[in-house]
């Protein structure tokens, strides 16, 4: 028997259309994707190709979520061409790909990876790195930042050209000396009043576990911390509000308090946050996540309302009393509200003084700028105190020369800088594990750029990638400085990275100049050196979070210890120890790159006297 089966002439057509369009799908990506290959190769650094798009929206959520099942599934070799679009490669290939066949023969420190859509220059050549950062006109900031920071309007850190400069002078001039001196008394006075109180200490080293804390809870706190301390510095911790400042409840007419609106605004960064205002205010009702949408739209509205309302305070103030300088020690204000409206007041007579709506917008980005890389630094670095016990004795030493010296008050910024060792160990820290995986530009127009091999054409609108990661790596960091390192360094028992080369083994004090040296610290070659970026757009806030971060942990460590707790039954010290090395390599990347939060690892304050 014969069954004839009949396809309706409008299915048949249907199919022969969609197979046409995938098929001319195909070969539009495959034609791009050979003339990518075909600019690429004229350049004259290694081109990688890679068959997927890293730009793509679709494949950039995916690719993600489903990293290590393509990794099983695929093989090597396409693998590793096809992992470098996945984002946050950097985090996970580390250098590999610069370790590749046409990138190594070459001994290039750059390549090109191509694909359908995508042409990017990749670099950790420090020449190039150098060239790139400095030329802000040629290299730009990527206009998509705008979608993540620019939800009041352009600012600093999403402006290029004329703009760009126009905030970043004010700016500049605020996140100086005066306000890292605001910001270590706020984070002294949260450390001490807050933090330090509720921390769990013991007076026993070792087992105990009673009174450990765990990481994912340590965390939380230090996430807090850095919140509080960020608002005193940002606004001063005078709420004009009344039943805000009484009660902790919402003025009459607002949803949320101002931290409350802060807080939804920021925990959603990565998510409904980024989704234009159209999007979020006409969300439907009937579809899911209608109320946590609305409620973060609330958020992101009442916030710029709050601080329109404290800049008209402050301009008011200012009218007020044109004599009265904001200065932490004669009483005035000296939070970054108050600096930047007198900063950008002085720039008046230029005609370059910036509007409200500018000042909540660049306010807006020290906070975004701020709060969750300064969180990260310090949940690492109690991740590393615990992890190297004999790099804690030696910043133990520092705090014990601070308190007794007779002349300073150790909460006084006077002992900053003094805690030399202390910014070594933040400088070490944030070599190896910062949270900055990568700096972006796109060339403005066709480009040359310098590498240490030669001056290179790239076409207009190319990305420039900086591998921050694999930068800081590099042969050119070993063996800096031995004369500086204490005893237990140079002792084999006590080589606490196993073995590994010195460029990647946790070593602070190859930040310090021997005794003598004009500088104390150790000021890297150009390019090489960059978790804060480098060149005309360097973070503002690097002081600033220097600051705090030390002044965090010297206040930890005047009375405590930090230790590894054991987590099972029989683990010895040393052994927790060396889960925490591994743990300062457990990271997740989300944007930024942070420790897990990891629950089975905790945390024991031992307290010192
Ligand atoms: C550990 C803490 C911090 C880290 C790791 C960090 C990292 C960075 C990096 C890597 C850049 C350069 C990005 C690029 O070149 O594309 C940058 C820029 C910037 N950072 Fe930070 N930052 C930190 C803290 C802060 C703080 C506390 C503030 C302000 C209060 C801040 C405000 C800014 C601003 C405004 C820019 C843009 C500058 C410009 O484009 O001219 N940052 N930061």
């Amino acid at each position: 028997m014969r069954f004839d089966i009949q396809i309706p002439p409008t299915t048949a057509s249907a199919a022969g259309l969609l197979t046409t369009l995938l098929l001319l799908f195909v070969l539009r990506a495959a034609y791009k994707g050979l003339a990518n290959f075909y600019t690429a190769c004229s350049i004259g650094l290694p081109t990688v190709f890679a068959p997927t798009d890293q730009t793509g929206i679709v494949w950039s959520l995916l690719s993600v979520s489903y990293r290590s099942r393509l990794s099983a599934v695929l093989p090597a070799w396409l693998w590793r061409r096809v992992a470098l679009t996945v984002p946050g490669w950097e985090v996970y290939q580390k250098a590999k790909p610069f370790d590749y066949d046409s990138v190594a023969q070459n001994k290039n420190k750059s390549f090109v990876l191509v694909g359908p859509s995508t042409f990017e220059v990749w670099t950790v050549d420090p020449v190039a790195v150098h060239d790139v950062q400095q030329r802000v006109h040629d290299f730009e900031q990527a206009k998509a930042l705008a979608v993540l920071l620019g939800k009041y309007g352009p600012n600093v850190i999403t402006s290029n050209g004329e703009r760009w400069a126009r905030y970043r002078r004010p700016v500049a001039t605020v996140l100086s000396e005066r306000i890292s001196g605001a910001n270590f008394a706020a984070a002294i006075r949260h450390a001490e009043e807050v933090f330090v109180p509720v921390l769990p200490s013991s007076k026993t080293t070792g087992n105990g576990a009673a009174d450990k804390i765990d990481v994912p809870h340590l965390f939380d706190m230090i996430t807090n911390l850095t919140f509080n301390v960020l608002i005193s510095a940002s606004i001063g911790d005078k709420f004009p509000w009344s039943l805000e400042k009484e009660q902790g409840r919402p003025e009459p007419g607002y949803k949320f308090t101002y931290t409350e609106a802060l807080h939804l605004f920021l925990d959603n960064f990565y998510g409904i946050s980024m989704l234009p205002m159209s999007v979020i205010t006409g969300w439907p009702k009937w579809l899911a996540g209608h109320k946590k949408v609305s409620a973060v739209g609330d958020a992101i509205a009442e916030y710029r309302e709050r601080m329109r309302s404290l800049l008209n305070l402050e301009r008011d103030r200012l009218a007020a009393d044109k004599q009265t300088p904001s200065s932490s020690e004669g009483g005035g204000r000296a939070d970054l509200l108050a600096l930047l409206v007198k900063a950008s007041e002085d720039e008046a007579h230029t005609g370059m003084a910036l509007s409200n709506d500018e000042l909540v917008s660049n306010l807006f980005v020290f906070i975004a700028g701020g709060f969750k890389t300064i969180a990260a630094a310090l949940q690492t670095a109690m991740i590393a105190l615990a992890a190297y016990p004999q790099w804690q004795d030696w910043l133990l030493e520092e705090v014990d020369a601070i308190v007794n010296s007779s002349s300073e008050d150790a909460d006084s910024w006077e002992v900053f800088p003094q805690a030399v060792r202390h910014v070594a160990f933040i400088l070490e820290m944030m070599r190896l594990h910062g949270s900055s995986t990568r700096l972006t530009r796109i060339a403005a127009g066709p480009q040359t750029m310098q590498t240490s091999g030669a001056t290179v054409h790239i076409p207009a609108k190319t990305r420039v990638h900086v591998d921050t990661m694999a930068l800081h790596v590099l042969p050119c960091w070993a063996e800096v400085n031995r004369q500086s390192d204490p005893s237990f360094v140079s002792n084999p028992k006590t080589d606490m990275d196993g073995g590994v080369p010195d460029e990647r083994s946790f070593r602070p004090s190859r930040w310090l100049n021997p005794p003598g040296s004009e500088k104390t610290h150790y000021l890297p070659p150009k390019g090489t050196y960059v978790p804060w970026g480098t060149g005309p757009r360097v973070c503002p806030g690097q002081k600033m979070a220097q600051v705090e971060i030390t002044t965090v942990m010297l206040r930890i460590l005047k009375d405590h210890r930090v230790e590894a707790c054991p987590s099972v039954e029989g683990e010895t010290q040393s052994q927790a120890e060396e889960k925490f090395r591994t743990a300062l390599h457990d990271v997740e990347w989300g944007g930024i790159l942070q420790v897990k939060r990891n629950k089975d690892l905790s945390i024991k304050f031992t307290k010192r006297k």
